[in-house]
């Protein structure tokens, strides 16, 4: 693998720091006997990986980059592609986290508006349902994400096995990530309190600033928990919220992904297809194809 050192230290450091917030006992242990912190990271990687290979062919000239701890994973994997095939390639980022991924790790960058077909986008996923239906925005990225995912020929998501669950809210229980735009947001929380069946629908503070979290785009985010009602058809959930006016864009995307990665426990792959196929990856063949 090539070097990129300062590369290395950012998505290493972006791991660790998003890490930490998901892991409050980091002397837990996987089912086995591995930190569950290591185990976490290994199965994003092992993911990744995969999806790279599996996804990313040299042909690939316009690659879209998602947001979040497993990307990083994604990038060290293309950048291990070399050189020579990078050079012909462009990497369309989803926000700030990867823009810099992309830049760090001496790749081209480009933009969705000067692209707005790419051949390939790989991004993580807060949740994926058993009908790849997904929640993204835990990191307030999915307006950029939605964009790119549309724009891509194949959209992929990768995902450790937390992830990979029969229906949405599973696991993901902050709810349904919803970029509002400011002034609107009050009216939007009422509309979703007692209009659409999300009362516990609260605005994203943000953590070392006073106030709420600030989008990429300069927008707020508003987390709204559904029941399993509206999650057994997240597209209807999905299409009623983005009908709100002040909704720019909601963290649901339905039935947008060619395939889904998820890294398990056991160090095997599990491979959810559009088509409902689900095929998995021992954890030899995995390991001799990551190493
Ligand atoms: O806004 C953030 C994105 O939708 C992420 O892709 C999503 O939150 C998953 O992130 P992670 O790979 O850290 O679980």
């Amino acid at each position: 693998m090539q070097k990129h050192p300062h590369f290395r230290s950012q998505f290493i450091k972006s791991c660790v720091s998003r890490f930490r917030t998901e892991h409050s006992s980091e002397s837990a242990k996987s089912s086995m006997g591995i930190p569950l912190a290591d185990a976490i990271e290994q199965s994003k990687r092992l993911a990744a990986y995969q999806a790279v290979d599996n996804h990313v062919l040299p042909e690939h000239k316009v690659i879209g980059i998602g947001s979040g701890s497993t990307v990083p994973y994604v990038v060290e994997r293309i950048i291990a592609q070399g050189k020579e095939v990078n050079k012909g390639r462009v990497f369309i980022p989803t926000g700030f986290q990867s823009k810099q991924l992309i830049v760090d790790g001496g790749l081209t960058l480009g933009d969705v508006d000067q692209y707005p077909t790419i051949d390939v986008t790989i991004d993580g996923a807060d949740e994926v349902d058993h009908a790849l239906n997904c929640v993204k925005g835990g990191g307030a990225c999915h307006l950029r994400e939605k964009v790119l995912a549309e724009a891509a020929i194949t959209f992929v998501l990768v995902a450790d096995h937390r992830k990979n669950v029969q229906y949405l809210g599973t696991n993901f229980a902050q709810g349904v990530p919803i970029e509002v735009v400011p002034f609107a947001y009050a009216k939007v929380l009422q509309n979703l309190h007692h209009a659409l069946g999300s009362p516990k629908a609260t605005l994203r503070m943000a953590v070392k600033k006073a106030g709420p979290v600030v989008s990429d785009n300069g927008n707020f985010i508003i987390d709204a928990p559904f029941g399993r009602e509206h999650m057994n058809d997240p597209y209807t959930i999905m299409a009623r919220i983005k009908m709100l006016t002040g909704v720019v864009e909601v963290g649901l995307f339905c039935k947008m992904a060619r395939a889904a990665y998820f890294g398990n426990a056991d160090g095997s792959v599990t491979i959810r297809w559009n088509d409902g196929k689900v095929e998995t990856i021992n954890a030899e063949q995995v390991s001799e194809k990551s190493n």
